[in-house]
């Protein structure tokens, strides 16, 4: 693989530009490292690109910088031309320097691409570690020295069962410039990331500061800043702060690309007393993360976290998913009780609130635990002394930050419930869990699947590892990453094992290509310390505006004594507050009615307002609970709700095993929507397992109220198909629509459920506009995926046995639902 990269240029012609697909970098990785240590001599000679050449670059900013590419051009490593229409796309530049590498994110004709798209650090640094040994000049061998080191620190730090597994040291910013004389000039200094000067900055001083959520060019003058720089501080903490939600984190005694490595004590007093100043103008903490002494002296990682009043939390919301008896509910009760678990289920005991989950072990419904962290970081939650209950008002007033774990069914037969869970609960992040004894088995891939079909980023946490031969333990890890790694994950597993790896990992999660593994013992507590300063560390990944039209979307509903009909769910945007008169619906007549809140609580704890991104249970007035269902939802009647029958939606088919066609009829899990839709039309004759089309479908019950760009989960039986809305269609509701069950696929011949995806199609229209959208990227990696998905699928029947946690069954179920499931959520005034 690695020749086609260097003969892909003639040396002299013009400078190395190369643009491959990310599916190449990715196998080139490991092969081009392996191929040049045990072929060196057959590397191609590389020369110099001529000044003339340099000189027609497409990026002639980058070009014009006085010392750039004094031996060697900038590489453009990112996807081929059909990805790179992709606004999710990635794209990373990389300048070989004479001090050094430099990672930089820069623009593309579709937007901005993000710089560490994991996988494409990993795969350049092997891409830059071939060109370097084709070098004959000092520098690149200077270079390749380095590279030489970091490639040797890689391989030791990697047990041999795992050696692909990233470790996390590939994401911190590389030293670089240890060898070089101090005095040496950087030119880079100044240089945004996409090759402009920053046009407010000096960086005439000593560089001392850099933000870790975003590798974007910022660096300022810390140890002594003049009063137009401290203002440009302040406001881009500001801006980094509204970015993370409440939070980022700052690295003192670093420069933008990875240079002038450390301060000495006086500038490292300075520069944080600096920070702490800045912070006080923010209204923030600042809390030290770690320190370490780097050969130009020392470096501090800090975590600045906005104040926050005792009726105001940060929330993150982490879906828990994977096989029955991975330790779901026993990680939950281990970190939400502070208790460690006998290994026999003593721990998931205290989560439990059926008794038939108690007798068989078995989670059978969505649950909601939280786990609150102060501003310091330590966890709050102190369960009662008596019956080991905790109070969550008294844990939401001491936190700064609340993880609600939304814990999810491991077992195939809840699988409808933990779709519901993972849609309508719209979880920030996924904590895959995989027994280490048992591996990779049972719905592992399924609730993979699922998370990578709904583009939440995914963390591992790999339990048991007490009980765990060790060659076992190997076998998982390395299974693990080798599912992760497939072509349709492309993640980049990387193994947690420090703290340095928790906070690396942690600023760079953001980037849904990374996927760490924490590998933990519920028994013996160990790594558990890590993975709470993970979950700590962890930042909402939306971000809302308070000035949009509120919208809330209900998951559930509850009748309380002496309070009336109670509604849970999530801010979808806006800003809700007390007495605020709000449109419910749609009924099954499409209607939106006017009703006024009564009270709002937030995890139990009394609010007297609720913001985008927040989950909430409303007091409602004088309304029954019968006339609300999961689904509906609470406007502003600013927006003019329209209720929707039918929509039209671009969907790709991850399973099916024969076809699909028009009048098939599957369950559409959409938000907190859960009903059966029927294809009414589509831009092909019928649908197989890979294929993508743009379908026309129409609820079955009732009209609902949906968005263009939602994401679906579209499934029955074995078949799922992802896919977004793209257009909402009014039609004039039908008097009766009859549900013609799952018939209505068109079985051909004889294919059976173990049938082989066959090859994704797509007309080139399709193509287009999956190009074009965003969204959909990830969705073609699920489409590779598919095979993952598994056959042996097998969901609730009609009318299933789901219970709600502490809630009751909907009187008016039969006529509300279109299968007459339920699904269970928190207790009144879960939220
Ligand atoms: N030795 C050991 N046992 C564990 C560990 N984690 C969980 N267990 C045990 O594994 C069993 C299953 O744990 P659960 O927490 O019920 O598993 P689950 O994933 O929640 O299962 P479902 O709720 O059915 O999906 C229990 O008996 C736990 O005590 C661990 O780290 N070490």
């Amino acid at each position: 693989m690695r020749p086609s990269i260097l003969n892909h240029r003639s040396p002299h012609e013009e400078p190395i530009r190369m643009r491959v697909s990310n599916r190449i970098l990715h196998n080139l990785h490991v092969s081009t490292v392996r191929a040049y240590k045990t072929h060196p001599s057959r590397c191609e000679s590389v020369l110099l690109p001529s000044t003339e050449a340099q000189s027609n670059c497409p990026h002639k900013k980058r070009r014009a910088q006085p010392d750039t590419g004094s031996w060697f051009p900038n590489f453009l490593i990112g996807h081929s031309s059909r990805m790179a229409c992709d606004s999710t796309s990635r794209g990373i530049s990389i300048k070989l320097h004479k001090r050094g590498l430099c990672f930089c994110e820069r623009s593309d004709e579709a937007g901005p691409v993000s710089l560490l798209s994991a996988l494409s650090l990993s795969v350049c640094l092997s891409v830059c570690f071939s060109l370097c040994c084709c070098l004959t000049h000092t520098d690149g061998q200077v270079l390749r020295r380095r590279l030489e080191e970091h490639m040797a620190a890689t391989e030791t730090s990697v047990s041999p069962a795992v050696e692909s597994v990233v470790p996390a040291c590939m994401f911190a910013p590389d030293p670089g410039c240890a060898e070089d004389s101090p005095g040496a000039e950087y030119s880079d200094a100044g240089d945004n990331q996409n090759g402009e000067a920053e046009d407010h900055l000096d960086l005439t001083s000593k560089v001392a500061l850099r933000p870790k959520r975003s590798f974007e060019g910022f660096s300022f003058a810390l140890v002594s800043p003049t009063g137009e720089q401290y203002e440009c501080l302040q406001k881009q903490l500001r801006e980094r702060i509204e970015e993370g939600c409440g939070e980022t984190i700052y690295v003192v005694g670093v420069g933008t690309d990875g240079g002038d490595y450390g301060l000495d004590e006086r500038d490292m007093e300075a520069s944080v007393a600096t920070v702490q100043s800045l912070c006080e103008q923010v209204d923030a903490d600042l809390i030290l993360l770690r320190e370490r002494t780097e050969t130009a002296g020392h470096v501090h990682d800090y975590l600045i976290r906005r104040r926050v009043g005792e009726a105001d939390f940060l929330e993150v919301r982490v879906a828990v998913v994977g096989n029955v008896d991975a330790g779901k509910s026993t990680l939950l009760g281990v970190l939400t009780h502070g208790e460690l678990d006998n290994g026999r289920g003593f721990a998931r005991q205290k989560l439990f609130r059926h008794k038939h989950e108690m007798e068989s072990g078995r989670t059978s419904s969505v649950g909601n635990d939280i786990l609150g962290f102060d501003q310091e970081g330590q966890v709050v939650n102190k369960p009662d002394s008596h019956g080991g209950s905790l109070d969550w008002t008294k844990i939401c007033e001491r936190s700064s930050k609340v993880i609600t774990f939304i814990d999810l069914a491991g077992h195939e037969k809840y699988l409808k419930t933990t779709v519901f869970g993972m849609t309508g609960h719209l979880p920030d992040f996924c904590m895959l869990m995989v027994g280490s004894n048992a591996g990779i088995i049972g719905m592992t891939k399924e609730h993979l699947g699922l998370a990578l079909a709904l583009n939440v980023p995914v963390f591992v946490v790999v339990t048991k590892i007490d009980m765990c031969p060790a060659n076992i333990l190997q076998e998982t890890l390395k299974l693990l990453q080798r599912l992760l790694k497939s072509p349709g994950c492309r993640k980049i597993p990387v193994l947690v094992q420090n703290k340095d790896d928790v906070i690396v990992t942690a600023s760079n999660f953001s980037s849904e290509r990374m996927c760490p593994i924490f590998q933990i013992s519920n028994v013996t507590g160990e790594n558990m310390d890590l993975l709470k300063m993970f979950l700590n560390l962890l930042s909402p990944r939306l971000t809302f505006k308070d000035d949009e039209p509120p919208e809330f979307q209900i998951d559930d509903t509850y009748s309380v004594p002496g309070v009336g009909t109670v509604v849970s769910g999530t801010t979808l945007r806006g800003l809700i507050r007390l007495n605020d008169t709000l449109l419910l619906g749609p009924d099954p007549l499409g209607v939106f009615i006017p009703i006024a809140v009564k009270s709002i609580h937030r995890k139990r704890m009394p609010v007297k307002e609720v913001r985008g991104g927040q989950t909430a249970s409303f007091a409602l007035k004088k309304i029954k609970r019968s006339s609300i269902r999961k689904g509906m939802v609470m406007v502003s009647p600013r927006l003019n709700p329209q209720a929707c029958w039918e929509f039209e939606a671009e969907i790709l088919v991850l399973h099916h095993p024969t076809t699909i066609s028009p009048r098939y009829q599957a369950m559409v899990h959409c938000g907190s929507i859960r009903q059966t839709a029927t294809i009414i039309g589509m831009n092909k004759d019928c649908l197989r397992t890979g294929d993508k089309a743009t379908v026309h479908f129409r609820f079955i019950k009732t009209p609902e109220y949906l968005h263009t760009d939602q994401r679906l989960v579209f499934r029955e039986g074995r078949t799922k198909a992802v896919g977004t809305i793209i257009k909402l269609l009014q039609s004039k509701p039908q008097a009766k629509m009859q549900s013609t069950k799952k018939t209505s696929s068109q079985v051909e011949g004889s294919s059976t459920a173990s049938e082989e995806p066959t090859q994704m199609g797509g007309s080139p229209q399709m193509g287009q506009m999956y190009t074009k959208n965003g969204p959909f990227s990830s969705l073609l990696s699920v489409a590779q995926c598919r095979s993952q998905w598994g056959t042996r699928t097998h969901f609730l029947k009609s009318g299933g046995s789901g219970r709600r946690r502490g809630g009751q069954r909907h009187k008016g179920k039969s006529a509300l639902s279109s299968t007459g499931t339920t699904t269970s959520a928190a207790g009144v005034g879960g939220n």
